[in-house]
């Protein structure tokens, strides 16, 4: 799919969606650390009929495989993020909206399946609470606040390629301000827990922080009231050296002790790698480029496509592993590689 991908992109888009920061250190190991976990499965389990449902804040999910918050899909095809959309609820999951989506979040919506929010919080408080307004107004079920961005990572393909900017025609639609001015997503420098703080004053959403990666960050969010936490690294694209996910995740469940549900991003590209976040304590995994891939090569029906196999193989992984459903994945079904 990255392939097919790669082919119709124009190579300067390409870059900015595969690349990382830096020496790409940490976009390389977030893969290569699901490759020294090993599964160690149990047999004569009856696994039966497998159910890969999987509640979150209330709602019902087909499989613990969502998509995480990308920007930019007007690059990758022409229908962007309502394409996306369509194949993420075609299989039942939740679209996470990248607050750098090319469309409207009412538009995004209009495909009917489940959606959180993505937020940079900005400096301007004024307009960030009409963000958040305008996507619970749009029927978005929880807010993913980024955490990792204190300022924008160091991405060499970007800078080699003088891509800085969006083509004319696409614009990051839910920037606009009530005077119809679209206005640049700031890093905020001075983001901290009273911004968190003063966010659970604004909406009554769960709010999960994405970017967390020490047990000690884990603990103060639970502290302060957070509804999640997704253990991620920004697919390697803030700082690089930056510990691989699936290694960081560990320390973080055993830091909130069952207190929060916990989510992984990062490097995830088959059903093992789905079925060893799930042993190692996440309730759930996003993925970001494979579906990118998906959407550059086939649209909807790609973004449908990528779900569908990683669902699969996860559904089949489980029944090989003596598992009916997920919550018997548990981190004795795995091992780290010496
Ligand atoms: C092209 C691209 C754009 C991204 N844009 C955002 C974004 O707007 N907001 C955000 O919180 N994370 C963003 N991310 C990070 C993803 O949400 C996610 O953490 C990462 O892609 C997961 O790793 P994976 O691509 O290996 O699955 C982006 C990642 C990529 C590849
Ligand atoms: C202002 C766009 C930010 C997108 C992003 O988070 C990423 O490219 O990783």
């Amino acid at each position: 799919m990255a392939a097919r991908a790669r082919a119709r992109l124009d190579p300067a888009h390409w870059d900015f969606f595969a690349g990382g920061a830096g020496n790409e250190r940490t976009l390389r190991d977030n893969e290569d650390a699901f490759e020294r976990w090993r599964i160690v499965p149990r047999v004569l389990r009856s696994p039966g009929e497998r159910d890969l449902r999987t509640s979150l804040f209330g709602d019902e999910l087909a499989t613990p495989v969502l998509v995480a918050p990308t920007a930019f899909h007007g690059l990758a095809h022409p229908a962007g993020e309502v394409a996306t959309a369509r194949g993420a609820a075609d299989v039942g999951t939740v679209m996470v909206v990248s607050m750098a989506a090319t469309a409207p979040v009412e538009r995004i919506a209009m495909a009917g399946g489940p959606l959180w929010f993505q937020l940079y919080p900005q400096p301007d408080l004024t307009f960030t609470e009409s963000v958040v307004k305008r996507a619970e107004a749009a029927g978005c079920r929880a807010l993913v606040v980024t955490v990792d961005s204190p300022v924008f990572g160091r991405r060499e393909r970007d800078l080699r390629n003088g891509f800085l900017d969006l083509p004319p025609g696409l614009l990051c639609e839910n920037m606009r301000d009530d005077t119809g001015r679209v206005r640049n997503i700031a890093m905020d420098p001075d983001l901290g827990w009273q911004r968190i703080e003063w966010l659970r004053g604004v909406t009554g959403l769960p709010i999960l922080l994405k970017g967390v990666l020490h047990p000690a960050d884990a603990r103060l969010a639970v502290a302060h009231g957070v509804d999640g936490v997704v253990v991620s690294n920004h697919g390697g694209r803030q700082l690089d050296g930056v510990v691989a996910t699936v290694d960081a995740l560990p320390a973080v469940v055993e830091a909130v002790g069952g207190r929060l549900p916990i989510l992984l991003d990062g490097g995830v590209r088959r059903g093992t790698d789905v079925l060893v976040a799930l042993a190692l304590g996440a309730t759930a995994v996003l993925v970001g480029r494979p579906v990118l891939w998906g959407l550059a090569a086939d649209g909807a029906d790609g973004v449908r496509n990528v779900l569908q196999r990683l669902t699969t193989e996860l559904d089949q992984g489980l029944a090989l592993a003596g598992a009916a459903r997920p919550a018997d994945l548990t981190g004795d079904l795995v091992v780290a590689r010496p």
